[in-house]
């Protein structure tokens, strides 16, 4: 747990607690015994403090922490602390691999550090809904000032060695041996006096400024924590390092304790286990199949099919991971964008050795030998077949294919091919080299050990990967639909898109869905829906009630917003790219013309034509093939509209935009609906448990296999408030299944032709048997 030994008149205590050498009240009891060990033994003049294998303490031990061990690991730990701070002879602390949370706490508490160049320190705890209970909140400003300490506390990021020198958190870099270094280093310092090397006894450096500090940083603080109440509760206890250390520290204890109990901590350690526990994988239909059954294939050279936005991405995070990679893309042009933006990417992360690994083609023969292919080309289900069909020609038999569709049928691809266990999805989300979800899709003939291959894949470049089963949408895309339903159906009854976003951000989503629809592309949308026959390029499908689509209620007022070529943010900023880089104007963004109202996609069109500028010239000057009027003004002033929102050039900021609004209201008009006034709270229940109830579809269909693995792609891939623990996580805790039924068959009998408020077979039946999601696998059992 803590071994001791001795190296002259140097005591070394080395933590042995594999893999992390977490604290648990054993190893702080060690701990304890070590050093009253040490400070009895005459001829011991120094202490050093290690990890044993691969890191320095990763902090508290979370599952005794949050467990019936917490009485004994905490008074162990506050007995670590006293014995620490007090000690009359000098305490080193050698640093390697992480020192997070509690570690670093007791590395702050010791007189002197030492660290390796590659280790890296930080204070995570707020990512678990706590605060660093253990002197952090009071030492580091003590160290860095306050307004640094906020700065790091509220944001739990790594400190690199280097930088923690710089901030005065370590005392030296050490480049061979550490625990050689530190024994010599702690003899060097045995005898000088302690007093000033002990940071409990330090002032704060910028203790005069603390209240101005808070003040200018809770705003920001407010605006990031979105609902969560860690972040402003570590700034309460780092504003008490300015009193007296004794008083700072109870303050600490309380705000602890207050964390402690809180459901948000619950939720947010619900969500660090489950983070881990999606690798736990099993296959939905054959429990035999699972992440310790099947054997993944090595992968070590991966094709990437098309280099647009997601191809791009994908190539980045394989080249980062260290794999070599083939990235074909059949437009010169595009190639060559891409091959800037990989280029820019991998320097800004110093990783440019990492292009090496990179061949760029046009010719798909250069497949023949990787191990895998990752398809990335446009959202289509006849291209991708083709491209599959062509993949299956010319790649090795044993090579796996993988499409990045986000909701196409899996089998429809796997068909076109001669190895449908071969064939399996792996939807990345956009930016693909950022976001860190990986939903693998299996379908009907995948086989375990192509799932096993790409759930290997998502741990080799860093992903979240989560497996779910072939349906439209997959689990994400489909609980999205609802949702985004039910926003439209509240513009037709009230209120504007900037109240639902506003109602939903206030949840504490980074984005509502008219703002999120205005990013990612209106377009997106569209197509699928002109793919899926819902609606036309010209309008609506002939001889189709206006407000439904085969039986179920419809809203076409997105569909009415494309057709005016608002397309979200990017047809404002395609066209401000054209001051900056016109070359750059490559995604969809679509002509229509007045002449016979056909619709153009401009990056075609742009493929024949020298620049984009002359393109917009021609077209805006051309007699029989005019744009329309608001198209033509906005390209005119480089600021095409977006879809709900006005955005200025170069700014992200949403502005309701007056002509959408005058829009919705004709609309409301035309189709008798009568404005009404609805609270965010009706907002936010109609939006997100419609988008829930889904989630028990997904659940009892067997699409997703535990309640864990849809919250976590909602946190990973949609921006799910951490501190609510995921859609399932929330309504379960929080807001208890029994309420969630009740207000949906409210809802359901307000609006009995808004099918998906109705609610699910598997939550009524829940809901009557008394049964639980956690029943349904959501292991939370370490909590
Ligand atoms: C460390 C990592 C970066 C490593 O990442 P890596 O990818 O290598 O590995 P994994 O993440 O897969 O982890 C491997 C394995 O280990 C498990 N695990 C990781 N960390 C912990 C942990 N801290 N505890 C338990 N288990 C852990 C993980 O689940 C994996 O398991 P599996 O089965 O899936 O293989 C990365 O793991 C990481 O970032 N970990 C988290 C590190 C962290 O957050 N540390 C901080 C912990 S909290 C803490 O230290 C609190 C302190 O501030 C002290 C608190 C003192 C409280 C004092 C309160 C006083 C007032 C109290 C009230 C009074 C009440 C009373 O008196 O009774």
């Amino acid at each position: 747990m803590a071994e001791y030994s001795t190296y002259g008149s140097v005591a070394v205590l080395q933590v042995n607690n594999p893999p992390l050498n977490t604290f648990t009240r054993h190893v702080l009891q060690a701990l304890v015994s070590g050093l009253e060990r040490a400070q009895r033994d005459p001829a011991v003049r120094s202490i050093v403090i290690a990890g044993k294998g691969p890191t320095f303490p990763a902090g508290a031990d979370l599952e005794e922490l949050l467990g019936t061990a917490a009485a004994p690991l905490l008074s162990n730990l506050r007995m670590v602390d006293k014995h620490v701070d007090t000690c009359q002879k000098p305490i080193v602390c050698a640093i390697h691999g992480t020192a997070l949370g509690g570690g670093f706490e007791l590395a702050l508490a010791s007189h002197y550090r030492l660290a390796v160049p590659s280790a890296t320190l930080s204070l995570p705890e707020v990512h678990l809904g706590m605060l660093p209970g253990a002197g952090g909140t009071q030492r580091l400003p003590r160290v860095v000032g306050v307004k640094s300490a906020i700065q790091l506390i509220t944001s739990g990021q790594d400190i690199k060695a280097q930088q923690a020198l710089t901030l005065g958190l370590v005392d030296k870099i050490v480049q061979g041996d550490l625990l050689k270094e530190a024994v010599s280093f702690a003899r060097s310092v045995e005898g000088r006096p302690l007093e000033d090397r002990r940071i409990s006894q330090r002032t704060v450096p910028d203790a005069d400024k603390v209240d101005e500090v808070v003040e200018a940083t809770r705003k920001t603080i407010l605006r990031k924590a979105r609902g969560a109440i860690a972040p402003l509760t570590c700034v309460q206890a780092i504003q008490a390092s300015v009193l007296p250390f004794a008083a700072g520290m109870a303050r600490e204890a309380d705000l602890m304790t207050y964390l402690m109990t809180s459901w948000q901590a619950a939720a947010q350690q619900y969500v660090f286990f489950s983070e881990r526990e999606v690798r736990q994988w099993s296959h939905p239909r054959d429990k035999h199949i699972n992440f310790r059954t099947a054997k993944p294939t090595v992968i070590k050279s991966v094709g990437v099919v098309g280099a647009g936005t997601m191809g791009a991405g994908i190539t980045i995070s394989l080249l980062q991971a260290g794999l070599k990679v083939v990235l074909l893309e059949v437009n010169k042009k595009q190639l060559d964008k891409a091959i800037a933006v990989i280029q820019k990417t991998l320097r800004q992360k110093s990783a440019s050795q990492k292009m090496s690994q990179l061949t760029t083609t046009m010719d798909y023969s250069q497949l023949s030998d990787v191990d895998m292919v990752i398809e990335a080309v446009f959202e289509n289900l006849r291209l991708k077949k083709e491209v599959f069909r062509k993949l299956d020609v010319i790649t090795k038999p044993q090579a796996v294919l993988a499409s990045n569709t986000s909701g196409l049928d899996i089998d429809k691809i796997a068909a076109a091919t001669k190895r449908p266990d071969k064939v399996v999805g792996t939807h990345f989300f956009s930016p693909a080299n950022v976001m860190r979800l990986l939903e693998n899709i299996y379908g009907k003939k995948t086989s375990a050990e192509t799932v096993a291959t790409v759930m290997q894949l998502a741990t080799t470049i860093g992903k979240v990967g989560v497996l779910v089963g072939n349906c439209a949408g997959f689990v994400g895309n489909r609980m999205l639909g609802p949702y985004r339903s039910e926003a439209l159906f509240l513009l037709e009854e009230g209120v504007d898109p900037q109240d639902v976003d506003r109602a939903i951000e206030e949840f504490g989503f980074p984005m509502g869905p008219f703002r999120m629809t205005d990013l990612a592309g209106n377009d997106i949308g569209w197509r699928r829906r002109i793919e899926a026959r819902l609606t036309t390029e010209h309008g609506p499908p002939p001889d189709t009630p206006a407000l439904y689509r085969r039986g179920d209620r419809y809203c076409p007022l997105p569909d009415m917003l494309c057709l005016q070529g608002r397309l979200g943010q990017k047809t404002g900023a395609g066209c401000m790219m054209l001051q900056e880089a016109k070359d750059d104007l490559t995604e969809n963004i679509y002509i229509r013309f007045r002449t016979d109202g056909s619709v153009f996609d401009l990056r075609r069109l742009l493929a024949h034509t020298k620049t984009l500028e002359e393109l917009i010239l021609d077209l805006l000057f051309a007699d029989d093939c005019a744009l329309l009027a608001h198209t033509e003004a906005a390209l005119m002033s480089h600021h095409a509209p977006s879809m709900c929102n006005r955005y200025d050039p170069g700014s992200r900021t949403a502005l309701p935009d007056p002509v959408v609004l005058q829009m919705i209201q004709d609309y409301r008009q035309e189709h008798g609906f009568k404005k009404r006034t609805i609270s965010s709270q009706e907002i936010v229940e109609r939006c997100l448990y419609s988008l829930i109830n889904e989630g028990f579809h997904v659940l009892d269909e067997g699409i997703a296999s535990r309640a864990l693995d849809i919250d976590v792609i909602y946190l990973f891939g949609y921006g799910w408030p951490r501190h609510t623990g995921g859609p399932m996580y929330y309504v379960e805790r929080v807001i208890g299944l029994e309420k969630l039924l009740r207000s949906l068959e409210t809802y359901s009998a307000r609006y009995p032709n808004h099918s998906h408020l109705q609610p699910s077979p598997l939550l009524r039946d829940m809901v009557a048997k008394g049964g639980s999601l956690a029943a349904l696998g959501t292991t939370d059992s370490k909590l």
